[in-house]
C-alpha cells in the first residue's frame, strides 16, 4: 500500500484494489486465512521466506491455535470462537472537537507448534488448561492512531485500507463480502456529527457510546494493565508510579479537553461526574488564537516554550519590590495575577511578544485547573488525581504547572498524575465496551508494550498515520536517505530540569522543539499475550525489578547508547549475511540501522519516553527492531557452527569429568559453566578474541583462566547443599530449572554436562530457552537437536532425553509416541516466553511457569540472565546464578573487579 499521506492522489478505490490484491496474495502463499504480521497489518506484502513466526519476543504460546483447530484433546480449551468475532468490528473511536482517536484490534498469528516434544512436556508436567479461563480471549495487539479531525478522510481511508470496518472474518478473508450492518462503537460529539459520513463512505453505522463512561472504562483498564502507565512529573522529572490494584480507588479522573471534566471513580462503572471547569484547553486555544494569531494548538504551544510570561504576569516580586512573601510561603516569582502587568503597562496588544502571552496563558490555565481539581480531591478525601485528554499532550510545562498547584495547594498530601495514554481514554473506554471481548480482566503481565517504527517521522513531526507495510518502511527510511535528510527522532524535548522551579520558573528554551502530542511513539503497540504469566517462583512479584541498571541516570544511558551504536555495524553485517546478502536483505539491513539508530536517539533525549527503562528494555528492542525488518535469525550460522565444534568435543570432556571424584567434578563443572560463557557475540570485547583463536582453544583459555575465589564466590555454599559434609549427604533437588544462555560451547559445554551431573544425582532438569533467536542464545527449538547429539555418547543424557521427550525420533518407535522410562529421571526443554538475551520473570510462558511449580533449584546464566536482569532478583528456592562479565564498567560497577572475572551467586532458599 503506498502511504496513504506521502500521496493525497490515492482515492479510496485504489486503496481497495491494491488492499484485495495483497489479501488474495497473502492467503495464497500462507494457504490459510492469513494472520496480522509483525508488523501488525494486514496489507503488507508476505516475507521472502514463507510465513516465519516472527511477531514478537513474547510470542502467543498456544492459545490461538487450541482456537482455530479446535483442540478437542483438553477439557477446556481456550478458544476463540469464530462466532464471537465475526458480527463485530474491533475498531472504536472518539471523535472529539480537534481530534479523532482511533483504537483497534488485529490478531496474533497463531505461532503455536503443538509438536511431540511439547506435548509430552506437558503431559509430564501435567500442564492442563486448569489454570485458564473458561471463556476466550482474543490474543493479538491494541493500536492507538489519531488524525485531526479537520482530516476525518484521512482517518476513513485509513479505516477503509485496513478494512476495520468489517467484521473480523471478513478482514481477514476478502471472499466474505462486507457485512452491512456493521456497528462501531463511537463515544465524543464528532460520534453524532459524523454519522452520516462514516454510513456512507464505509456502510457502517456508529454505535454512540457515553464519553463519561467511555473515559473512565479506558482510565481503569490502563491503571490495571499496563505496569508503566501513570507517572508523576515535576520540576521536569518524569517517575512512573506503580499503582497497587486494591489501593487504586478512589480517585479523581479530571479529563481536560476543550472543557474540563472532573470525576469522582470508585470502581468499574462506579462513578460520578462531581466538577468541572469551563476554563479548559478550548479556552486555552481559543484565546492563543485571538491574542497571538496562531494557526494551531501545537504552534501555540511551541510558542510557551520560549516564552516569559513575568513580562505579562504579576508576580509575588512585582509587588514586594522583587522579595519573596514568605509568611505564607510565596517566592518572588509566584504569579500574584495572571494577565495582571498587562493593567499598568501601558502597552497595547502588538506591545507583548506572542511568546510571553502564549505562556502566560498555558500557565494560568493549567495552574486553575490544578487547583480546582486539588480542592475537589480534598472535597471528596481522595488522595490521587490522575490527568488525561489531549490538552496535556505530554508538554514537560503543563505538567509540571498542574503538579505544582496540585502540591503546593495539598503541601504535598496529594499527587498529580498523568497518564501515558493520556489521549486515548475514550476511545480505549468504546473499545471496552463491545461486549465478550475478554479483555475486561487482562493484567499487566498478558500485555507487552512494543514500540514498531510504526510512524513516519522527520523534522519533529509525526506525517500521518503508522506505516504498516514493511516496503513503505524501508523507502520511507530510504527516502530520507537519499536526500541527506537525518531521520530524527520524534521530537526531542529539553533535557530534564529545565521546566522551571516549582513550576513557577520560566522554562529553558531549546530552540522551540516541543516534545508533544506528536509523538505517537511515546504509546507502543499493546500486544496481548493471555497466554504470559508471572513466574510462579518470584519471592514477591510486586516488589520484583528486573532490571539490575536503571537507564534513567543520564550517563548510564549514553555507556549503553555507545556500546549499541558501535555494535551496529557489526550487527547488520550478521543480520543481511543471515539472509544469504541479498539485496534485499541490504535494504532491510540499512532500514534496520536507520530505525534502531532513530529509537536511540529519541531515548538519548528522553529516557523515559517508552516508559520505564532499563537496559534489557533497550536489549529487547533491538531484537524486535530486527524482526520489525524481518531478519528472522542473525546468528544461525554462527551458532550452528559453534554447536558442531563444541558437540565434538563433547565425549573427551565428558570422560574426564567422570574420572574425577564427585567434589572435583562439581567444581570443575562450575568452573566450565563461567568459562563457556565467554562465548557471547553480543560484547565487544569477546567478539574482539574470536578473531585470534578457534573456539576451541578459547575455551581452553577462559578454563585455565579459572582462579578461585572468583570475584563472587559462593561455590562453597552451593557445594555444601550438593554433596553435604563428612557423613551427611542431602536429598538431591527434586527439580532444577536450568535458564541456558548462548549456543555453541556455552550450552554444549557448560550447561549441558552440569544438566547430566544433576540428572544423576536424581534431579529433573528443565532446560529454559528463549523462545525467539536472540544473539547468538539458544531458542528452544534448536535444543532437542543438540539434546539428541550429546545423548548418542552418553547414557545419562540419552535416557533422560527420552524420558523428558526430548528424543523424538526414538519415541516414534514406540507405540505411543511416548514411553515412560522408570530408569532415569526426565530432561526437558521448555521456552521461555521471549526473545531477549534478558529475561523478565513476570512475563514468562505458560509452560514455564508450570515446569516452576515443582522446581527447587533454579539456576540462571548469562550475563543477560543473571546480571543485567535478577541479579537481585529473590527467590522462593534456592537459586544459582552463574555468569562471566564481559564487560568492564559493568564488572567495576556491580562487583567491584574486571573484565572476565565470574560470579557465582549461590542463595539458598531460608
Ligand atoms: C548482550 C549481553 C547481555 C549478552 O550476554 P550473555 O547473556 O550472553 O552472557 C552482553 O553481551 C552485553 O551486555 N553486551 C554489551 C556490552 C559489551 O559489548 O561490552
Ligand atoms: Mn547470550
Amino acid at each position: 500500500m503506498a502511504g496513504l499521506t506521502e500521496d493525497p492522489e490515492l482515492g479510496i478505490n485504489d486503496i481497495k484494489e491494491e488492499t484485495e490484491r495483497n489479501n488474495k496474495h497473502i492467503d495464497k502463499v500462507v494457504g490459510v486465512v492469513a494472520e496480522e504480521s509483525v508488523l501488525g497489518e494486514r496489507d503488507m506484502a508476505p516475507p521472502a521466506g514463507g510465513l516465519i513466526h516472527r511477531s514478537s519476543s513474547r510470542p502467543q504460546l498456544d492459545l490461538s491455535k487450541a482456537a482455530i483447530q479446535g483442540n478437542f484433546e483438553e477439557r477446556n480449551p481456550t478458544i476463540l470462537l469464530p462466532n464471537q468475532s465475526d458480527d463485530i468490528s474491533h475498531l472504536a473511536l472518539d471523535i472529539g472537537g480537534s481530534l479523532i482517536k482511533l483504537v483497534y484490534f488485529s490478531r496474533h498469528e497463531d505461532q503455536s507448534i503443538n509438536d511431540k516434544r511439547k506435548k509430552t512436556v506437558k503431559e509430564r508436567l501435567g500442564i492442563s488448561n486448569g489454570n485458564r479461563r473458561s471463556y476466550p480471549i482474543l490474543g493479538g495487539r491494541l493500536h492507538f492512531v489519531k488524525f485531526e479531525t479537520s482530516k476525518i478522510n484521512h482517518c476513513l481511508d485509513f479505516i477503509y485500507s485496513k478494512q476495520l470496518h468489517r467484521g473480523m472474518d471478513a478482514r481477514w478473508n476478502s471472499e466474505l463480502p462486507a457485512n452491512e450492518n456493521t456497528v462501531i462503537k463511537a463515544t465524543g460529539g464528532g460520534a453524532y456529527k459524523f454519522a452520516d459520513l462514516f454510513k456512507e463512505r464505509l456502510g457502517v453505522s456508529l454505535d454512540k457510546e457515553d464519553e463519561m463512561n467511555c473515559l473512565v472504562a479506558g482510565a481503569n483498564f490502563l491503571l490495571k494493565a499496563i505496569r508503566h502507565e501513570a507517572f508523576t512529573h515535576m520540576e521536569g522529572q518524569k517517575e512512573f508510579v506503580q499503582i497497587d490494584h486494591n489501593e487504586l480507588f478512589p480517585y479523581l479522573l479530571v479529563n481536560i479537553g476543550s472543557g474540563v471534566s472532573m470525576i469522582k471513580v470508585d470502581g468499574d462503572g462506579k462513578f460520578q461526574r462531581v466538577s468541572g471547569t469551563n476554563v479548559g484547553g478550548g479556552t486555552y486555544w481559543g484565546l492563543g488564537r485571538l491574542l497571538t494569531k496562531c494557526k494551531s494548538f501545537d504552534d501555540l504551544l511551541e510558542l510557551s516554550q520560549r516564552g516569559n510570561n513575568g513580562t505579562i504576569d504579576m508576580l509575588v516580586g512585582d509587588i514586594y519590590g522583587g522579595m519573596d512573601y514568605s509568611k505564607i510561603g510565596l517566592s518572588a516569582s509566584t504569579i500574584a495575577s495572571s494577565f495582571g502587568k498587562a493593567i499598568s503597562d501601558n502597552k497595547e496588544l502588538e506591545d507583548y511578544r506572542p511568546e510571553d502571552i502564549s505562556l502566560s496563558l498555558l500557565r494560568m490555565i493549567s495552574y486553575n485547573i490544578g487547583q480546582i481539581s486539588y480542592l475537589n480531591a480534598l472535597l471528596f478525601g481522595i488522595k490521587r488525581i490522575f490527568f488525561g485528554g489531549f490538552f496535556i499532550r505530554g508538554h514537560a510545562y503543563t505538567m509540571d504547572t498542574i503538579s505544582f498547584a496540585v502540591h503546593f495547594w495539598s503541601k504535598g498530601e496529594a499527587q498529580a498524575m498523568f497518564l501515558r495514554h493520556e489521549g486515548f481514554l475514550g476511545a480505549l473506554g468504546a473499545f471496552m465496551s463491545y461486549e465478550k471481548h475478554g479483555l475486561d480482566d487482562l493484567m499487566a503481565h498478558q500485555l507487552v508494550e512494543r514500540f514498531p517504527m510504526g510512524a513516519p517521522y522527520t523534522g519533529g513531526k509525526i506525517h500521518g498515520p503508522p506505516l504498516g507495510d514493511l516496503n513503505e518502511k524501508i523507502s520511507w527510511m530510504e527516502k530520507f536517505l537519499q536526500k541527506g535528510t537525518e531521520i530524527t527522532a520524534p521530537v526531542p524535548m529539553a533535557p530534564p530540569g529545565t521546566t522551571g522551579l516549582g513550576g513557577f520558573e520560566v522554562p529553558s528554551s531549546k530552540g522551540g522543539i516541543l516534545r508533544s502530542d506528536a509523538s505517537a511513539l511515546n504509546v507502543g503497540v499493546l500486544h496481548l499475550v493471555p497466554s504470559l504469566e508471572v513466574f510462579p517462583l518470584l519471592a514477591d512479584p510486586k516488589t520484583y525489578e528486573p532490571n539490575t541498571i536503571d537507564l534513567s541516570d543520564h550517563s548510564e544511558f549514553e555507556y549503553w547508547f555507545t556500546v549499541l551504536s558501535e555494535h551496529l555495524q557489526d550487527l547488520v553485517d550478521k543480520a543481511v549475511a543471515s539472509e544469504g546478502g541479498t539485496d534485499d536483505a541490504k535494504r532491510r539491513g540499512d532500514a534496520f540501522a536507520r530505525a534502531f539508530s532513530a529509537h536511540l536517539a529519541r531515548l538519548l533525549e528522553e529516557p523515559a519516553a517508552y516508559g520505564k527503562l532499563g537496559l534489557a528494555n533497550l536489549l529487547e528492542l533491538r531484537e524486535e527492531c530486527l524482526r520489525e525488518f524481518q531478519f528472522v535469525d542473525a546468528y544461525r550460522s554462527i551458532k550452528q557452527r559453534e554447536n558442531e565444534a563444541s558437540l565434538a568435543v563433547l565425549p573427551d570432556l565428558l570422560i574426564e569429568l567422570d574420572s574425577m571424584s564427585e567434589e572435583t567434578r562439581l567444581l570443575t563443572l562450575i568452573e566450565g559453566v563461567l568459562a563457556a560463557n565467554i562465548f557471547d557475540w553480543g560484547a565487544r570485547a569477546c567478539v574482539d578474541l574470536y578473531h585470534k583463536g578457534t573456539i576451541i582453544e578459547i575455551y581452553r583459555m577462559s578454563r585455565n583462566k579459572m582462579q578461585r575465589p572468583w570475584r563472587v564466590d559462593d561455590f562453597d555454599v552451593f557445594k555444601e547443599r550438593m554433596l553435604g559434609s563428612g557423613d551427611k549427604k542431602p536429598p538431591p533437588h527434586r527439580r532444577a530449572l536450568l535458564f541456558v544462555d548462548n549456543a555453541g560451547a556455552d550450552v554444549v559445554l557448560g550447561m549441558l554436562p552440569l544438566a547430566r551431573e544433576l540428572l544423576r544425582r536424581g534431579t529433573e532438569v528443565v532446560l529454559v530457552a528463549n523462545s525467539l533467536p536472540a544473539l547468538n542464545d539458544v531458542t528452544a527449538m534448536e535444543l532437542p537437536e543438540i539434546v539428541a547429539e550429546a545423548a548418542k555418547h552418553c547414557d545419562i543424557l540419552r535416557r533422560a532425553a527420552e524420558a523428558g521427550g526430548l528424543l523424538v525420533d526414538a519415541m516414534i518407535n514406540t507405540l505411543d509416541g511416548y514411553k515412560e522410562n522408570s530408569s532415569s529421571v526426565p530432561l526437558m526443554v521448555v521456552e521461555n516466553g521471549c526473545g531477549s538475551p534478558c529475561i523478565d520473570l513476570r512475563q514468562v510462558s505458560s509452560e514455564l511457569a508450570a515446569a516452576a511449580k515443582d522446581a527447587d533449584l533454579i539456576i540462571l546464566e548469562g550475563m543477560g540472565r543473571a546480571l543485567h536482569t535478577n541479579f537481585n532478583a529473590q527467590f522462593k528456592c534456592d537459586a544459582l546464578k552463574l555468569a562471566m562479565v564481559k564487560n568492564q564498567r559493568l564488572a567495576e560497577k556491580l562487583i567491584n573487579g574486571n573484565i572476565y572475572d565470574c560470579v557465582c551467586r549461590y542463595e539458598p532458599l531460608r
